[in-house]
């Protein structure tokens, strides 16, 4: 069977630029807009849950009807060890962006010097999700924006196992969100524009139709995503950060979210017939979790064709029986879960055509996550230089500061300007970058995020230049590609 897919993401990438963005940058304001300064933020932690829901829901980057103002979020990481109040923090942090006068960008703030409340209490302020006005050569000043602040502290719990019943296999794990293993996971996946947003955006609508209760008789709508695509196109790690966000953004609403991983693996039972019990007693456990309302449970099944295999093969023959039962379980699990409003079902798969098509019709989303296109590539190997030079593996003239590799789009528009010279022939090296990305036609993110590690392999000294490890991830690339190929 084909499945229909709704929605496409295999489009081209032009990616964010967040390694060296000047994200704080001071702009003036034209005289006119300078009177229109913004409006103190209403701190969504004081406002019913209701509307705590909605702000959260819009806060993805979207025009605020109310005053046509963009709605961005900021979000702010606590230290571990910090006792502050959430609200306070939020405040504090409201009252700093009032303050200044900022292009908001995606990227790190600066704390003021002279803030020790915030410097005493917060690891870091970051500007989210505005990577669609900047990929439409939009920047958004600071008259322009709402920032909805949220504030979160990282869980250092790790991952928690369940055990199954023969104590092989865990049949779960389980973790605590926001989770530290996570952070920083969602600005490393790099797509097309928008792909991320409307992931965002979905998920929150979903919380937000259920939570405001709208008739599932007259609009329709099952929390389930399903991401398909070929392997290592960070469909899994996708999943996983985009639980990470909500549970960020949805903080003052759920007080606790977490992430169950199902080890399908572990479901199929070597007792003919015991696989559909199994199915149904780990979605008990599930059960249970939702059943505490401040509690958002995110299930995350990976290669969920193991689990919704198409039960046309079984009966046809090609499939043993107990995979009917293991589906039909499944189903009809996911159809009680349904009325619950504060559970996600995130599903990922490499083979479409193998999963039962009434699985693929509950999904709401079905969205391809394709091969990176040259921009993605660009970007991704960007972000994997950027990082080499962080370190001190590759090196660069002594005295200067860590060269900034020029983003795609900048690249795109020097090469129409060379006049415009580059420091520290960063030029030269965000050229020889895009050589190296255009041959990796066809590799997946995980295969391009491996490519510098292999390049560091053959080359002799522990620490090299960038320019000749360019060359040299270039020749890697070469090989790289025509092994793919076989
Ligand atoms: N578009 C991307 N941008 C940045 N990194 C990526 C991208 N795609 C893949 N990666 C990298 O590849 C790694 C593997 O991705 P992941 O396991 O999530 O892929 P997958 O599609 O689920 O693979 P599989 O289908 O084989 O399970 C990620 O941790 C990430 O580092």
């Amino acid at each position: 069977m084909s499945a229909p897919m709704e929605v496409s993401f295999s489009a081209p990438p032009p990616a964010p630029d967040a390694a060296c963005a000047a994200t704080a940058a001071p702009l003036m304001p034209p005289a006119a807009a300078a009177q229109t300064l913004p409006p103190p933020v209403a701190a969504v932690s004081s406002s019913p849950p209701q509307q705590q829901q909605a702000a959260a829901a819009a806060a993805v980057v979207a025009p605020s009807p109310a005053d046509d103002k963009v709605l961005v979020s900021v979000e702010v990481l606590l230290h571990a060890a910090s006792a502050a109040r959430h609200e306070d923090v939020q405040v504090a942090v409201e009252r700093m962006l009032e303050a200044r006068c900022l292009s908001y960008v995606d990227g790190p703030v600066p704390i003021p010097a002279d803030n020790s409340f915030l410097l005493e209490n917060v690891k870091r302020i970051r500007i989210c999700d505005t990577d669609e006005w900047v990929g439409n050569r939009k920047v958004l000043l600071f008259w322009q924006v709402k920032p909805v602040v949220h504030v979160f502290q990282l869980s250092e719990d790790g991952p928690g196992e369940e055990p199954s019943e023969d104590d092989t296999l865990s049949s779960f794990n389980e973790w605590a969100l926001p989770a530290k293993e996570f952070d920083g996971l969602w600005e490393s996946l790099l797509y097309e524009v928008g792909l991320k947003q409307r992931l965002l955006r979905y998920a929150a609508s979903a919380l937000l139709f259920t939570e405001r209760g709208v008739d599932t008789c007259l609009v329709s709508w099952n929390r389930i995503v399903l991401l398909h695509g070929p392997p290592g196109t960070g469909k899994t790690s996708l999943c996983k950060a985009l639980a990470q966000k909500l549970s960020i953004r949805f903080k003052s609403r759920y007080s606790m979210c977490q992430l169950i991983e199902v080890n399908a693996h572990s479901l199929f039972s070597k007792w003919f017939s015991e696989s559909g019990k199994l199915v149904a007693k780990l979605f008990q456990k599930i059960q249970e979790m939702v059943e505490e309302e401040s509690n958002l449970v995110f299930v995350l099944i990976d290669e969920v064709e193991s689990l919704a295999a198409a039960r046309q093969a079984a009966i046809s023959g090609s499939e043993p029986s107990d995979s009917i039962r293991v589906v039909n379980a499944l189903l009809t699990q996911m159809d009680k879960l349904k009325s619950w409003p504060n559970v996600i079902i995130l599903t990922t798969s490499n083979i479409t055509t193998a999963i039962d098509i009434a699985f693929v019709d509950r999904a709401d989303i079905k969205a391809y996550v394709g091969p990176p296109t040259l921009q993605a590539r660009y970007e991704i190997l960007r972000s994997c230089i950027q990082e080499l030079l962080r370190v001190g593996i590759l090196t660069y003239p002594q005295g200067s500061s860590v060269p900034c590799i020029l983003n795609y789009s900048t690249l795109e528009e020097k090469k129409h300007c060379p006049e415009a010279a580059e420091p520290h022939g960063v030029f030269q090296l965000s050229s020889l970058l895009y050589e190296a990305a255009k041959l990796c036609e066809g590799l997946s993110g995980r295969s391009l995020r491996k490519l510098p590690f292999l390049a560091h392999a053959s080359v002799t000294n522990p620490c090299c230049d960038a320019s000749t490890f360019l060359h040299t991830l270039i020749k890697t690339a070469q090989r790289e590609v025509l092994e793919s190929r076989g």
